[in-house]
């Protein structure tokens, strides 16, 4: 366009003005309407009135409310998006003349290209829409939706109307959004029991806006098993699909309603419309942030497209589609054309194709140029905003040039991005929350017992040791347990060397011990000592991390790690690699999945130590990098380390590199249905002994025939005890 500096800016807000103008003509009275559809309702005033049936316990009523709420909600997205879609060319005669015309007319030529535009997106909103239900809905209402809380009354809703599978669904769909809901969680674990209700009725109702997620998901697991084909499949359709989402989002701030921003009074007429102007692309900047933000987390994935890229092209290099590679690096030089890595991958891309020459045919994704070249000029316009109108913006991207940056402001952009990167070296950006509810620093209700290290010298949160926990008798019989009775193997599917081939592992079990006692191979007592220890720790733990319910045992092992012999030398390897015990650690990102196959119902984790005449066998946390070491325990008789099971707590255990350390591992849960049934199968056990034994006395008070019918019959039934199971 053959304009001055000047007059383009001012184009450009005018531009931007028009196009949300129709949100304050839509306040008016609707134009008449030759659809017979029925026009769309405000969906706060239906939100509202569904809340009202609510609590007047009008519950047929309530659910009808807040689903219309929901669907005109979605509804007024679509529409806003058709609209969009359909005023696309609207007024572009008069933008087409601008190149051409001579004279003074390129701001009437602009204005009347606004107006056409205005009057297209009136004319088409008012279609479908009511008047009522164009106007930007208050802050409260986009928290209320944006936090779910309309699945949170329909779960209510409809478990008061009996409709257990819809009420399942919406409880399901809310703590996605609210993870740390206890309430929640334990209304789930009802919906699970009830019948008439299955797997399948537990529906994320939102999952269309989070199909980048699922992608994202997907793509992780086949990286996680080398499936590299699939995975680079997956991750370039979570690229689309990022990108289609952020545009989705984009779209909605230029046709959404907007409040006018504050109108300072004094200003030029352009003054007020580079104000409003500024405000849309500060809104479509921040769906970079939106889009990262995934359901339920308090922070938005860094970098998020660039580091997708990252991933699709180790993915493509790997499962051989080397030009594949080659244009996803180039496409993520366009964020940071200078990074050493990626120019070195090129080369290196480069030399497998047979030449640089291959490599500069391939060019980079179009989808993506024309997304940062037209990211550029919003964040140009921003920071010209920035520096000459008072206003603030708070740049979501990594990845901005610092040219794009006025000199003014430099200094000033440099310290917080900057203050970004330390954080996220750190990794405490995330790490701050817990969202197990655990809260340490309750009373240690043990006599002798004593706190080493707690939160401060641990440097985390909800992290514990505690000292005397066990004699130094009782530490001896159950090291005489673990030597007699250890099985190779146990407790990690019977491989002797789980972790490292410098070490290997024996475990046993509660259940086991109860048996071996049973059959006279190992002492009762002792066996009996390993089943009280569990609930020695358990009680310690409910009450010094303020456990808000009840906690259960999940899994308990004597685990013994000893080194081989020989090769032991200048080991690197760890005797446990760094893991976080509830989610699968992935530290590049630092994002931590609670899925299969890690132990996602594991709340808090517990050692407790029996010896320490070994060498090396410290345990230690890091942060989510996995690297970063922030406190390190030596094990020594009757210590306990406590810690909630979660991503704020990645540990690992140094190699073990002479000697045997023992330490009895227990997790605790929150959830009932994934107590350990073991346990119980031990005391039932215990139990059946207690009764044969006292059975054995009757008979022997009486008449002394030397096998009842019963005792027999009891003793049969030992080897096939199952134990009281939960009917879950
Ligand atoms: O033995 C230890 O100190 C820790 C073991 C551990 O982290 C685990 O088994 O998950
Ligand atoms: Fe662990």
């Amino acid at each position: 366009m053959a304009q001055s500096s000047t007059c383009f800016s001012v184009y450009v807000a005018l531009y931007f003005v028009v196009i949300t103008l129709p949100a304050f003509i839509f306040a008016t009275p609707a134009h008449s309407t030759s659809n017979a559809q029925p026009l769309l309702q405000p969906y706060d005033f239906l939100f509202y009135s569904g809340v009202r049936a609510y609590f007047n316990e009008d519950w047929g009523k309530a659910a009808e409310l807040l689903e219309k709420s929901i669907l005109a909600k979605e509804s007024l997205f679509r529409v806003r998006r058709k609209c969009h879609d359909a005023c696309g060319s609207a007024g572009k005669e008069a933008l087409d003349r601008l190149d051409s015309e001579r004279g003074n007319l390129w701001d009437l030529l602009a204005l009347d290209w606004l107006q056409k535009k205005a009057e297209c997106l009136r004319f088409c909103i008012g279609r479908w829409v009511t008047p009522t239900g164009q106007l930007p809905v208050s802050v409260d209402i986009e928290y209320e939706f944006s936090s779910r809380n309309p699945y949170n009354f329909l779960q209510v809703t409809y478990y008061k109307l009996e409709k257990f599978q819809k009420a399942a669904s919406a409880a399901h769909t809310f703590f996605i959004a609210n993870p740390s809901h206890l309430e929640m969680r334990n209304n789930i674990e009802k919906y699970r029991r009830m019948e008439g209700v299955t797997q399948e009725d537990f529906q994320d109702r939102e999952i269309g806006n989070e199909k980048h997620w699922v992608l994202y998901d997907a793509a992780v697991h086949h990286e996680a098993s080398s499936d590299w084909a699939p995975a680079a499949e997956t991750w370039k359709a979570c690229v689309n699909e990022t990108l289609h989402q952020t545009e989705e989002c984009r779209v909605q701030c230029e046709v959404a309603s907007q409040a006018l921003p504050e109108d300072r009074g004094a200003g030029s007429v352009f003054e007020k419309a580079a104000a409003l102007s500024l405000s849309l692309l500060a809104c479509r900047q921040y769906c970079v942030t939106q889009v990262a933000m995934r359901p339920g987390r308090i922070s938005a994935h860094e970098d998020f497209l660039p580091s997708q890229l990252e991933h699709l092209h180790i993915a493509q290099f790997k499962a051989g589609d080397i030009s594949g590679a080659v244009q996803t690096l180039r496409t993520l030089l366009l964020f940071y054309p200078s990074d050493k890595n990626s120019l070195d991958n090129l080369q290196l891309y480069s030399e497998t194709l047979g030449g640089a020459a291959e490599t500069e045919a391939t060019t980079p994704n179009q989808d993506i140029v024309s997304y940062i070249s037209q990211s550029l000029q919003e964040k140009k316009l921003l920071y010209f905003g920035m520096e000459n109108f008072d206003f603030n913006f708070v740049d979501p991207d990594l990845w901005t040039p610092e040219d794009v940056v006025p000199e003014s402001l430099r200094d000033r952009w440099r310290a917080e991005k900057e203050k970004l990167n330390e954080k996220l070296k750190e990794g405490d950006w995330q790490e701050e929350v817990d969202d197990s509810g655990f809260y340490a620093g309750g009373p240690v209700p043990q006599v002798g017992v004593t706190i080493a290290m707690d939160n401060e010298l641990l440097n985390g949160t909800n992290r514990v040791v505690l000292d005397g926990v066990m004699t130094e008798e009782e530490c001896g019989r159950i090291l005489h347990l673990a030597n007699a009775a250890g099985s190779a193997g146990d407790g990690y599917k019977g491989r002797r060397s789980p972790h490292t081939p410098h070490e290997t592992f024996e475990g046993l079990t509660v259940l086991r011990a109860a048996k071996l006692a049973q059959d006279g191979l190992l002492n009762q007592t002792d066996a009996r000592l390993l089943y009280e220890l569990g609930e020695r720790v358990r009680t310690l733990l409910e009450s010094y991390f303020r456990s808000p319910s009840g906690l259960f045992m999940s899994f308990t092992h004597l685990v013994c790690r000893s080194a081989t012999a020989g090769d032991q030398e200048g080991r690197l390897d760890l005797s446990h690699p760094v893991h976080v015990d509830n989610c699968l650690l992935e530290p590049d990102t630092r994002q931590c999945w609670r899925e299969q196959p890690a132990f996602i119902h594991r709340d808090l984790s517990a050692v407790l130590y029996l010896n320490d005449n070994f060498d090396g066998g410290d345990l230690f946390f890091t942060s989510r990098d996995a690297k970063t070491v922030t406190a390190r325990v030596s094990p020594s008789c009757g210590r306990l380390v406590g810690f909630s099971s979660g991503p704020v707590n990645p540990h690992g255990v140094t190699a073990v590199t002479s000697g045997r350390r023992c330490a009895l591992a227990l997790w605790f849960t929150k959830e009932r249905p994934y107590r350990d049934m073991e346990r119980e199968e031990a005391e039932a056990l215990w139990d059946m002994d207690k009764q044969v034994k006292s059975d054995e006395e009757e008979e022997a008070k009486s008449a002394g025939n030397a096998r009842s019918q019963a005792r027999q019959q009891k003793r049969e039934s030992r080897g096939r005890v199952t134990g009281a199971r939960d009917e879950l």
